[in-house]
């Protein structure tokens, strides 16, 4: 086989473990090569950034910072990256796929394997997620009301963890391999004696040392939620992007720790010879598959909640009014929240659970489906009779309502456990996933990216480019992933490195082409950022609230002040700033100036990038066996995280006078934007 190298037979040195040049696979020449260029790309760039003097300026704005609105736009490009990573690892699938017919195309199996398996683990983990935990960063303190999260620090650490996975899961690519188990590295092919080299380690280092940032980061947004709103807003009053991320939050709080218990556990078994999942000595790997989805299914929701926020946040903003229902979207989100962890056995109906088991979760799966269609007909209700505006941000709220949709209603027939006999594993199943990730939470986050963009930089994105995207993208998403339906029914599997049906490659052919079609779509939005950066005087937002938006976010200038607020509002109402504007128009005047008062702000801290720096030496190390790297790296990690969390650093302090003079020139933005009289000198 061409994939195992020596590194496989655990021959082992103390300096560096398992490590020696047998690790870099010049036998396939494709992921050196893109990871040489990907290299020499980074290298580069960081000279160009020393060159012209960057470096003091990102190490203390961006790196160490613990602002939430700049870890949100961290995260957020995290995962705009590694959805280009991502992304052509599809587009190796689907090119393989389209050739393989009766011949073993270009990649061989023991490849094609870890690029399925690093495609879904990217694109969960380090594409959807940062996507969503990004925005709710970004967003969350400002629709709040509020100067910050509840653990600023702690949020800088979350992020760095995070890196840390991608980064791990990326070096696997040039030092090593990486799993060819699938995104959940079912037992027994992942235990020592199925996967004998260090891929599966890669995915366990790099899920675990990620999943910590995670909780963490669901932590610190579920104190901030429910501990730090503005004067005046009480649960009912907050807004529905504020109430599906408490949601999501929460979920994170109780599924993760499922997640890392359930790693944990594999771990043991592969490094210490335990055996929990094995086959033999008592192990039962069905204990795996119950409890990997019983993180696995919340999951999904925890991608899911988010958009189902940014859509509706979206569709009353552009429909000029206030969004319906707002009572049934919160019970709706919260049944949602509760039911999702009584489903999670739909993922496996053909292991032998008997009829009874299998239809207990069937209907508890399709009840899901209730809630959900509230939320929908709530969105339609929305947007009927409103007097809509198709920008960007519309454009792929209204694109989700109808993929998703088609995605969730394929969901429903897999839950009915004799059609999932049929269509389990196949490649039906890939499409049902990918219907509901790209139409919901993919198009959620290109709509909350273009929506929120101007709140985070002061200039609007090129709606020209944007729809340009929009459009290839839905396309190339029906062109992709419509075949795979009409190939799962024809009963194509999934995971397939070849195949010998004649009757399968028209339509494989076919969803090449939406891969390259989405791949247009991706073009246009480099192209939207680039032409936006450039344009960005033109594109200039001076008001704060370009969308005549309704909810506290758009009360602060664009890009808001560290602080966000000078004086906290007072939140009066469902939608906070919307009852503002209106109050002053009728008044033809701003409210009255408010009394401003001195306040402290958390300073920057390396906290979050040192304790990351070492987390990387810990699980490079860890997957190598080199031990002594692994105590440093683990001493490294904990001392820093401990010493600076403790540290009594004094915040610094914002004093009434510069609070003033700042928002001075916002309340003269306002009144322009409102078309009233400015301040009346004092
Ligand atoms: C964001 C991600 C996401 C979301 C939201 C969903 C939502 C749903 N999913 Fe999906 N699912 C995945 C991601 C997601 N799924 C992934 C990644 C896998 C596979 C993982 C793997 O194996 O690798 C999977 C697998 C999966 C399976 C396992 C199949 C198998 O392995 O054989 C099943 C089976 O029941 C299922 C069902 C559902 C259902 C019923 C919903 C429902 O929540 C959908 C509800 C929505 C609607 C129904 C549409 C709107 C409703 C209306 C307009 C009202 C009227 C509708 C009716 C009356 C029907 N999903
Ligand atoms: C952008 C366009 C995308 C394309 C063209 C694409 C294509 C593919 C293909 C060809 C497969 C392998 C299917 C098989 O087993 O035969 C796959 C698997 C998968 N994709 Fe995607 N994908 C895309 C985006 C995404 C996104 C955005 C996500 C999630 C956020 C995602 C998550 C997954 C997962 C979880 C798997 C399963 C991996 C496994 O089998 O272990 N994909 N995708
Ligand atoms: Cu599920």
């Amino acid at each position: 086989m061409t994939g195992l190298r020596s590194i496989e037979t655990g021959h082992s040195s103390p300096v560096f473990g398992k490590l020696s040049w047998d690790a870099i696979p010049f036998s396939e020449p494709l992921p050196l090569v893109a990871g040489g260029l990907v290299g020499a790309g980074l290298v580069a760039l960081l000279a160009w950034v020393w060159r012209r003097g960057y470096m003091p300026y990102l190490w203390k704005e961006w790196i160490t910072s613990v602002d939430h609105k700049k870890i949100g736009i961290m995260y957020c490009t995290l995962a705009a990256v590694m959805l280009l990573r991502g992304f052509s690892d599809a587009l190796l699938m689907r090119s393989q796929q389209a050739i393989a017919y009766n011949s073993p195309g270009y990649l061989p199996p023991d490849h094609y394997d870890q690029i399925f398996s690093a495609h879904g683990t990217i694109m969960i983990f380090f594409v959807a997620m940062p996507f969503m935990i990004g925005l709710m960063n970004f967003v969350l303190p400002l629709q709040l009301g509020i100067r910050d999260v509840a653990f600023p620090t702690l949020n800088s650490v979350s992020l760095w963890l995070t890196a840390v996975g991608a980064l791990l899961v990326n070096m696997s690519l040039v030092i090593g391999e990486f799993a060819r188990t699938g995104w959940v590295v079912y037992p027994p092919l992942s235990e020592l004696r199925f996967s004998p080299g260090v891929g599966v380690d890669y995915y366990l280092w790099a899920i675990q040392i990620s999943g910590v940032g995670t909780l963490l980061s669901g932590v610190n947004l579920v104190t901030t939620i429910l501990k730090m709103r503005a004067p005046g807003m009480g649960y009912s009053r907050m807004p529905m992007f504020c109430w599906t991320s408490l949601a999501t939050n929460l979920l994170i709080v109780a599924a993760f720790p499922i997640l890392t218990a359930t790693l944990a556990m594999l771990t043991l078994d592969r490094y210490l010879g335990f055996h929990f999942f094995t086959n033999e000595a008592g192990g039962n790997q069905m204990m795996f598959v119950n409890l990997i989805w019983a993180w696995g299914h919340p999951e999904v929701y925890i991608l899911i909640l988010p958009a189902f926020g940014i859509f509706s946040e979206v569709v009353s903003t552009f429909s000029g009014k206030p969004l319906f229902g707002y009572r049934s979207m919160i019970l709706a989100t919260m049944v949602i929240c509760l039911l999702s962890f009584m489903v999670w056995l739909h993922h496996f109906f053909t292991m032998g659970a008997g009829a009874d088991v299998n239809g207990f979760f069937g209907i508890t799966t399709m009840i899901i489906a209730v809630p959900t269609g509230v939320k929908v007909f709530n969105w339609l209700f929305t947007m009927y009779g409103g007097r809509i505006r198709f920008t960007t941000p519309m454009l792929w709220s209204v694109g989700f309502m109808v993929t998703f949709v088609i995605g969730g209603m394929t969901g429903v027939l897999l839950a009915v456990p004799p059609a999932d006999f049929v269509l389990h594993n196949s490649v039906f199943l890939v499409a049902h996933f990918h219907n509901v990730i790209i139409g919901g939470v993919l198009f959620g986050a290109f709509a909350g990216t273009t929506y929120w963009w101007p709140k985070a930089f002061g200039f609007t994105l090129d709606e020209t480019w944007g729809k340009r995207a929009f459009w290839f993208w839905i396309t190339g998403f029906y062109v992709a992933f419509m075949p795979l339906y009409v190939l799962g029914l024809m009963g194509m599997t999934r995971r397939l490195q070849h195949y010998d049906v004649p009757g399968w490659q028209p339509w494989l052919i076919t969803a090449g082409v939406g891969a390259l079609l989405i791949l247009c779509g991706i073009a246009c939005q480099i192209r939207m950022i680039w032409v936006s950066v450039r344009d960005r005087h033109r594109l200039a937002d001076l008001s704060g609230d370009p969308w005549d938006g309704r909810t506290l976010e758009w009360i602060t200038s664009s890009p808001p002040p560290p602080f966000n607020f000078a004086t906290l509002p007072r939140v009066e109402g469902e939608e906070a700033y919307w009852d503002v504007k209106s109050r002053a128009r009728d008044r033809r005047q701003l409210s009255d100036l408010p009394d401003y008062d001195r306040f402290e702000m958390p300073r920057n801290s390396p906290t979050g990038f040192v304790t990351a720096f070492f987390a990387t030496g810990m699980g490079f190390a860890l997957v190598w066996h080199i031990w002594w790297l692994v105590i440093a790296g683990f001493l490294g990690a904990w001392a820093t995280f401990v010493v600076f969390a403790w540290r009594d650093e004094p915040d610094y302090e914002v004093t009434a006078e510069e609070a003033e003079a700042i928002d001075r020139d916002r309340r003269a933005a306002k009144a322009k934007l409102l078309d009233i009289p400015a301040e009346r000198p004092a």
